[in-house]
Formats: C-alpha cells, structure tokens, sequence
C-alpha cells in the first residue's frame, strides 16, 4: 500500500531551539496514527510543519507523492490535508450551519460575486453545500443546533462541530491536535467512535496528536513517539505499550 503522506527527517528550528530534530513518520490510507510524547515534546511543531503553518527548516513533507513543504497552508488544505488546532478555533459568533458553509467557501473558493446575480448554477451549488453541511452535522450528532450560535455549543460539540467542518471539505487527511483535551469520559468515547467511524465509512486517515492514553492505545494503527524534538519509537500500541524507552520518557515526566 503507498503511503498517503510520507515525511522524512523533518526539521525545525527556532532561534538556538531544534524543537524537532530528524522526525520521520507515514500515514498510509485508512490510518489513524497518533503522535504523543511528553509535553514540549515537538508534537504540535511536526504538525505545524506538516500542514504548512510552519515552514520546516529541514525535510520532506510529501502528500499523495507531491512536495509539500514550503506551501501555504491553504494550499495544502486544498490538497486534502486539513487540520484542527489545539484550542477550538469556530466562527463563534457564526450558527453552527454558517461555520460549515463559511469552511466549504473557502475551501473550493466559490466565486461568490456569481451569489449576487443568483444564477441556476450558483443556487444548485448552494444546496450542495447546505445538504453536505446538513450531512455531517446529523453525522457529529449536532444536526437540532444547526441554528445556535457556535460559541454557545457545549465544549465537546465544540469539539466535534471542528471535526465536521474539518470533514465538509472532503478531506483524505485529517489532522486533530489534542482532540480529547477537556472532554469528559462519555464525550471522549464518543470522539473515539467518531474518529473510527470516519476512517471505516469515510475512508479518510486520521493523524493524532493526544494525550489521553486509553484514546490513543484503543484507536491507533500505528504510534509515533517523540521526545524532546527527536524520534524515541514507533510501532503499533502493543509494541509502543512495552517499549522500555518510551515508558521511562513518560515516567520520567512526573
Ligand atoms: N513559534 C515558536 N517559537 C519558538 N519556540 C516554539 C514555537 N513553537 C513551539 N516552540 C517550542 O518548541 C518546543 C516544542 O513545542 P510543541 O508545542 O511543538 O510541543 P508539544 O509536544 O506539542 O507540547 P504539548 O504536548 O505541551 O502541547 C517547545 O520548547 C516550545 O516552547
């Protein structure tokens, strides 16, 4: 199977900082692959420069075989990698439905000086996106608060009201930064469902970064660990679960 995306040696630094030192990792598709080690460990920084917020001092960053890095990240976006960040970032003042519509915009950079001349073709394309947003708001259980305002949703909706716009723009590749931080046990085994429930009916890959262990270790094919900006292991959640390195990095934390 040809991996989806494939980054080698990746690198970054900041001033005198090498917060991520030689990283290399794939995803291959239909894979959900988290990245956890310790905090400052780099995790967020490889995702940065995966998904084109950062440009990486070293390496390579390729995406369904092309180059990534250097790119924008809208561009890459565009490509079918898309992201969540660490703290929730909606359209909060927005209703649920407008921040899904607002994310397939820019996404597909819909002309819409055409909205203004309402034509046949500009209005089928309307409901296209008003029945996709509709799809997947039914699909992260969210569909009856369609018209709340975005900032009123409980956290977790929050939560999963991200992944939905994340997912309106069809992606291959999903990439959730701590996506369980703040959630209680029910709604993180909701997203456990969730993020399943995308790889095996949507077929998209998940990367993960996450620190609730239970989450990781019950839905990952494959783990990254790194520790200090470099690569510690790799290996799937058994073999991760008994590494003698990675259990003394994360006793070593406390
Ligand atoms: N924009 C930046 N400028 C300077 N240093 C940065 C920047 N972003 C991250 N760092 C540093 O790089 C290191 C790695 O940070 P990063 O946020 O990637 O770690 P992390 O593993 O995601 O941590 P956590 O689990 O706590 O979120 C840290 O020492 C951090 O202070």
């Amino acid at each position: 199977m040809t991996n989806l995306l494939e980054v080698k040696d990746l690198t970054m630094r900041f001033g005198g900082l090498l917060a991520v030192n030689g990283v290399s990792l794939s995803v291959k598709e239909k894979q959900i692959v988290s990245v956890i080690g310790p905090n400052g460990a780099g995790k967020t920084t490889v995702f940065n420069c995966i998904s084109g917020f950062y440009i990486p001092t070293g390496g390579d960053v390729v995406f369904q075989g092309r180059p990534m890095q250097g790119k924008p990240g809208h561009l890459i976006a565009r490509e079918g990698m898309v992201r969540t960040f660490q703290n929730v970032r909606l359209f909060k003042e927005m209703t649920v439905i407008e921040n899904l519509l607002v994310a397939q915009h820019m996404h597909a950079e819909h002309n819409l000086l055409k909205g203004f001349f309402l034509t046949p073709g500009y209005r089928k394309k309307e409901k296209e996106l008003m029945d996709r947003a509709a799809h997947w708001l039914d699909r992260v259980g969210l569909l009856e608060f369609a018209n709340r305002e975005a900032g009123n949703l409980a956290y977790g909706q929050q939560r999963r009201l991200e992944i939905a716009r994340c997912m309106v723009t069809e992606p291959k590749l999903l990439m959730l930064d701590e996506p369980a931080a703040g959630l209680n046990p029910n709604e993180t085994k909701e997203l456990d469902e969730l993020i399943m429930h995308l790889r095996d009916d949507h077929g998209v890959s998940v990367m993960l970064i996450e620190h609730d262990m239970g989450l990781v270790m019950g839905i990952s094919d494959h783990i990254v660990v790194i520790n200090q900006g470099a690569p510690l292991a790799s290996g799937t959640p058994a073999e991760i679960q008994a590494n003698p390195d990675v259990i003394k990095a994360y006793l070593g934390e406390d």
